[in-house]
């Protein structure tokens, strides 16, 4: 029903002002050496993206540096993958040792280095087998074709018969078949015909996931705990819980999406763990490698993984000896530096700063950890415009929506510099007013 209502009406789902685009920047306003790389990356890139216009060329930990030598707080952490900070001392030195060692064998062969980290990730996050894939989108998408291959071989779902439940608003990567799944007309449109099989419902409505679990061809129902990229959207206390419940009593997959939410950014190890709930399938991607290198996974119990075969499924770069090593590394540091209970204690107090600050620019404020967002009085200024003013004064972050701005440092930020980034964002509001 979704492919068809989006090809034939190409209907937004969600505000029609989402802004994936900026506005467009008066480049004669920035600085020369910004301006002239700027303009030239413009001349020979694809135009995907509307950057803030600052030209990075140094991070440490919570800050980064532009070619102007300007310092900024970095609040966007590369879309939360740098959890553990830029350029972590012992994530750069595995990958340094590992690069002059063995860096890449295909799994045609087996390398030294995988076992290691697979019993390393699957005990820590308390499954029985691990797929180590790359990017985000490819862990989420190998995780649908687990959930569609385990709906025929164990469901006995007819074949190409098999549903995939995911919500309204959901963002899970580019790849056709994320957008497949995306109510949002600019990640989707132009881009049909869709996968099919694919049924979106509200987010955080559990009456409608009960409605669509009564289809016994549905494999999967996959969710992110927190909604990142639709404006960090929290669900309501029991919603996750509740769904697991369904799922079991449907004989439904849970798949999680914690790309985004996972490894401490939401003040827990997992963004489920505040619902103490275990999905049957687990995505994790970005901070995964520290955001050093793109190291993504797919975590399930061996009655799940084993429908996939020798053959089946792949990847080039999949569980390469060099992510094996950095992504032991950057797990390492999330638990011996207790990001996650770092993440909890500082984003209370970023919470309570936004609380105090002026209401009627701030119209709202919301977050789990360091997984953060305010939502701007769109009468005052947009959120763009508002990172703008914000670079200018040294803190750096990107709208996830016109008037919603993603508030995601680094996990490792200690409460002083929470408290100058508030400073910075105060200042920046009364320079607006
Ligand atoms: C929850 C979630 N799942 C999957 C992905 C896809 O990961 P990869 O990007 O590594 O394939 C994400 C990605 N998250 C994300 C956030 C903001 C921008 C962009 C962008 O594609 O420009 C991506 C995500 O936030």
């Amino acid at each position: 029903f979704l492919r068809i209502a989006k090809q034939a009406v190409g209907i937004r789902c969600i505000s029609s002002s989402i802004q994936r685009l900026g506005k467009a920047v008066d480049l004669e306003t920035l600085p020369p050496k910004t301006r002239e790389i700027i303009k030239r990356e413009t001349n020979v890139t694809c135009h995907n993206y509307a950057a803030v216009p600052a030209v990075l060329s140094r991070g440490k930990g919570v800050y980064l540096w532009d070619v102007d030598g300007k310092k900024y707080f970095d609040y966007l952490s590369g879309y939360s993958s740098v959890n553990q900070g830029h350029c972590h001392p012992k994530i750069v030195a595995a990958l340094v040792e590992q690069a002059s060692i063995l860096y890449h064998t295909s799994r045609a062969f087996h390398s030294d280095l995988l076992a290691e980290y697979a019993e390393f990730i699957t005990k820590l996050f308390g499954f029985e087998t691990m797929l180590p894939m790359n990017t985000g989108v490819e862990a989420a998408e190998s995780a649908v074709k687990l959930a569609r291959k385990w709906g025929y071989v164990v469901k006995k779902i007819p074949n190409n018969k098999a549903k995939i439940i995911f919500c309204e608003n959901n963002f899970w990567g580019r790849s056709i078949a994320a957008v497949s799944s995306s109510t949002d007309i600019t990640a989707y449109e132009n881009y049909g015909p869709f996968v099919p099989g694919f049924i979106n419902i509200p987010y955080d409505n559990i009456e409608r996931l009960e409605e669509e679990l009564r289809d016994p061809n549905v494999a999967a129902f996959m969710v992110e705990p927190i909604q990142g990229e639709a404006g960090v959207v929290i669900p309501t206390d029991g919603f996750l819980k509740k769904a697991r419940e369904l799922c079991t009593k449907h004989n439904v997959l849970l798949i999680t999406d914690e790309i985004q939410t996972g490894l401490g950014r939401t003040g827990k190890r997992l963004a489920v763990d505040h619902e103490n709930i275990r999905p049957d399938v687990l995505v994790l991607g970005k901070a995964l490698s520290g955001g050093l290198y793109p190291i993504s996974a797919v975590l399930a119990d061996k009655k799940v993984m084993d429908v996939i075969e020798p053959g089946t499924h792949g990847s080039t770069y999949g569980g390469n000896p060099l992510a094996a090593k950095v992504g032991i590394a950057a797990l390492t540091v999330i638990e011996e530096e207790k990001l996650a209970e770092n993440a909890e204690k500082m984003g209370k107090i970023l919470r309570q700063g936004l609380g105090q600050m002026d209401k009627d620019f701030i119209e709202a404020y919301r977050g789990r950890g360091l997984l953060n967002a305010i939502v701007i009085n769109r009468e005052k200024i947009s959120a763009f415009d508002f990172c703008l003013k914000l670079k200018d004064n040294g803190l750096l972050s990107k709208p996830t929506h016109d008037y919603i701005l993603r508030l995601a440092p680094p996990l490792v930020i200690n409460e002083s510099q929470i408290n100058e980034s508030l400073d910075i964002i105060n200042k920046t509001i009364k320079e607006l007013k």
